[in-house]
């Protein structure tokens, strides 16, 4: 659905991306040590940054010169780092701020209670005063909201407790289930290649490695990263 093709990309005249392809797939995980160049990739998929060379094609149309608007209204969602939400407002006020204006926007936001049990239990509750991982669930219920096919999330794990990483994984597992692709960074390995139907591992920029995803990668990846 979403291809990256031979992508050079940077921030003024630092180059970061060299020559990145990105294999395809309903799950990809973009794994690396910190600096690689992977939080670039996803910046750049969704269009906040845009490439000097290479290409980007979304269910088939040349997305290259769009912005994330456009993109957006194509049917890709971007979920940074950092758990974002409105502190002050509460869960479900939230997802309402997204839903508000969209047809069926009750029954939008009433799906994502069901899919997130934590969501709905604390859904009078402020953002600010949810746990890490409630809150990493909201900012993936605010995106799946807009009802995309692809949702780029970017380490949707980082801080989290490991029974939530679990269910965040579940969770990334059941949206490709139902036919919603995701592209993921992430720095928890296993987790990552659980989830994924392809990955590739950047370092410093370069692509060095990629494969099918699944348990039985994991030591190829690890071997790879600590060259
Ligand atoms: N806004 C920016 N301006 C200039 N350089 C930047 C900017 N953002 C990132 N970089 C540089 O680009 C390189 C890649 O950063 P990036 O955030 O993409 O890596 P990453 O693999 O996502 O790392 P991390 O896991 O630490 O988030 C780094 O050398 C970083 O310093």
């Amino acid at each position: 659905m979403l291809e990256l093709t031979d992508i050079d990309a940077g921030y003024g005249r630092t180059r970061v991306l060299h020559g990145v392809t990105v294999p395809t797939g309903k799950v990809v995980a973009v794994l690396g040590h910190n600096g690689a160049g992977k939080t670039t990739l996803l910046r750049l998929a969704i269009g906040l940054i845009k490439p000097s060379k290479g290409r980007v094609v979304f269910d088939g149309e040349d997305i290259t010169s769009l912005r994330p608007n456009e993109r957006i209204a194509r049917g890709m969602a971007y979920v940074p780092q950092g758990q974002q939400a409105f502190g002050q407002l509460t869960t479900l006020e939230n997802l309402q701020l997204v839903a508000d204006g969209r047809r069926g926007g009750k029954a939008l936001v009433d799906a994502q209670l069901a899919r997130f049990p934590a969501l709905e239990q604390f859904a009078a509750r402020k953002a600010g005063l949810l746990s890490g991982g409630q809150r990493q669930q909201l900012a993936i219920a605010r995106a799946l909201i807009t009802g995309p096919k692809l949702l780029i999330l970017d380490e949707p794990t980082e801080g989290i407790q490991p029974t939530i990483v679990a269910e965040i994984e579940q969770t990334i597992i059941r949206l490709a289930e139902e036919g919603i692709n995701v592209l993921l960074v992430e720095q928890h390995i296993g987790f990552a290649l659980e989830a994924a139907e392809r990955y590739v591992v950047l370092a410093s920029g370069l692509v060095t490695q990629t494969g099918e995803g699944g348990a039985a990668a994991t030591s190829t990846v690890r071997a790879a990263m600590t060259i």
